[in-house]
């Protein structure tokens, strides 16, 4: 749960600590604007994500889903700046477990509101997919820039960080692998 009077404080100090003054009319209200902000993107935090995905029990359908170019933001846990970018996620159904697609996103959303390393990201939408689904094969990949690295710091802007996460079947049989690629990629 948010604490947003936390939050509040938490913001007054720092407005202090970086030398400006909280009581500047532009600045009274951004404690409370923070603090809401907050509320939005943190509320993944203490969400379970594979408790979204629901079985459609009248679907029949054993090949690949994929969702792609699903966009996303997140908050890098070592600086608390941005990150974001888009992630796609492909899944094979088992004994036509199938979801509705909009829980996939769902998924991402829960898993990406929360402070993240891009890693985690891509391993935790894998691992919740695989635990309410149990698939034949879960791909994930996410391509993301992260500010922390463009607007301080190395201050590369343009460099995309690219993670996949594969399992069951996308890992263990190439052919099925690159066709999930293809997929991806237009062709
Ligand atoms: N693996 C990984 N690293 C990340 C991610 N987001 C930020 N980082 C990195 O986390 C590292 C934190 O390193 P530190 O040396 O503790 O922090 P820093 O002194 O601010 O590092 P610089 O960014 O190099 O200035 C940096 O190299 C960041 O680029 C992420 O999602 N995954
Ligand atoms: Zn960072």
């Amino acid at each position: 749960m948010i604490d947003k009077e936390k939050i509040q404080a938490a913001i007054r100090l720092f407005i202090e600590g970086i030398g400006e003054d909280p009581n500047r009319e532009g600045l009274q209200e951004t404690p409370e604007r923070v603090a809401e902000m907050c509320e939005e993107i943190f509320a993944g935090i203490g969400q379970d994500s594979h408790s979204v995905i629901k079985v459609l029990k009248s679907e029949k359908y054993d090949e690949i889903v994929l969702l792609k170019d699903i966009p996303f933001y997140s908050m890098c846990e070592h600086h608390l700046l941005p990150f974001s970018g888009v992630s796609h996620v492909a899944y094979i159904p088992q004994g036509n477990r199938v979801t509705g697609i909009s829980k996939l996103a769902r998924v991402v959303n829960i898993e990406a509101r929360r402070p993240q390393v891009q890693e985690r990201l891509t391993t935790d939408i894998a691992e919740s997919i695989m635990k309410a689904l149990k698939p034949k094969g879960v791909l994930v990949i996410i391509e993301a820039e992260h500010l922390c690295m463009t607007m301080r710091g190395i201050k590369k802007p343009g460099t995309k960080v690219l993670t996949s996460v594969v399992r069951g079947i996308f890992r263990d049989n190439p052919a099925t692998r690159a066709e999930v690629m293809a997929l991806i990629k237009g062709h």
